[in-house]
């Protein structure tokens, strides 16, 4: 689970981690009620529904978390998530603070990991960079991450987005060392003690 302030490079480092074909996580696609960017695509970055759709899912209780973020729903779908894990795969979450501690309650095993960026300056020019967002919007985006960076002492592992190549690198030795943690086997004690 990845969270993290808008514009610190989420979804940039997302991606590059992908592509290194390291892991074989599934990326749960979020739902919802934001316009799509220009080159954003239904179904690939986000499925974009109708606010009305949203509380329709939330009420038939198919999201596993959701919240609002800057005006906005987003949230993510239970069904994917629950076939995903039952198929014995990791997933791949990539969301805001308040919706992670809802899986955090729900979901012990689940590894928490906050992007940050090197500071809030530099923040801010990566938010204008990107150009996408209009100036309020990216003002009201910098707001949330302030309280969004207290979140951070919530969260197992903070990884500082300097580099993409670097943060990857971190994101990555952390997958790992949780992977032995968690698959470490037991050896069969009641074999090797015999029926001493
Ligand atoms: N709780 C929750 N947050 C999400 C979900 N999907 C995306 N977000 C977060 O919503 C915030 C706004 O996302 P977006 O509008 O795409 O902006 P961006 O992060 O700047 O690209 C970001 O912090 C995302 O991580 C989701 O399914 N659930
Ligand atoms: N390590 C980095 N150094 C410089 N620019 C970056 C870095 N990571 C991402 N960016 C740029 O910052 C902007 C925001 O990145 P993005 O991945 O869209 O952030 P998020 O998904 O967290 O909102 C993009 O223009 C991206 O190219």
């Amino acid at each position: 689970m990845l969270s993290g302030p808008s514009g610190v490079g989420k979804g940039t480092v997302r991606k590059a981690l992908f592509e290194t074909g390291n892991t074989d996580f599934s990326y749960s696609i979020s739902m919802t009620t934001r316009k799509p960017r220009k080159g954003e695509v239904n179904g690939v970055d986000y499925y974009f529904v109708s606010k009305e759709e949203f509380e329709e899912n939330i009420r038939n209780g198919e999201m596993l978390e959701y919240a609002k973020y800057v005006d906005n729903y987003y949230g993510t779908p239970l069904k994917y998530v629950n076939e995903t894990l039952d198929q014995g795969k990791d997933v791949f979450l990539e969301i805001e603070v308040n919706g992670a501690m809802q899986v955090r309650a729900n979901c012990p095993d689940a590894v928490f990991v906050f992007l940050t960026p090197p500071d809030l300056m530099e923040l801010k020019h990566r938010l204008i960079g990107r150009g996408t967002d209009a100036m309020d919007v990216i003002n009201k985006r910098i707001k949330k991450a302030v309280g969004e960076i207290r979140m951070m002492r919530n969260y197992d592992y903070a990884v500082v987005n300097d580099e993409v190549s670097n943060a990857v690198e971190r994101i990555q030795m952390i997958i790992r060392s949780e992977r032995l943690r968690v698959t470490r086997v037991m050896p069969d004690y009641e074999q090797m003690i015999g029926d001493e």
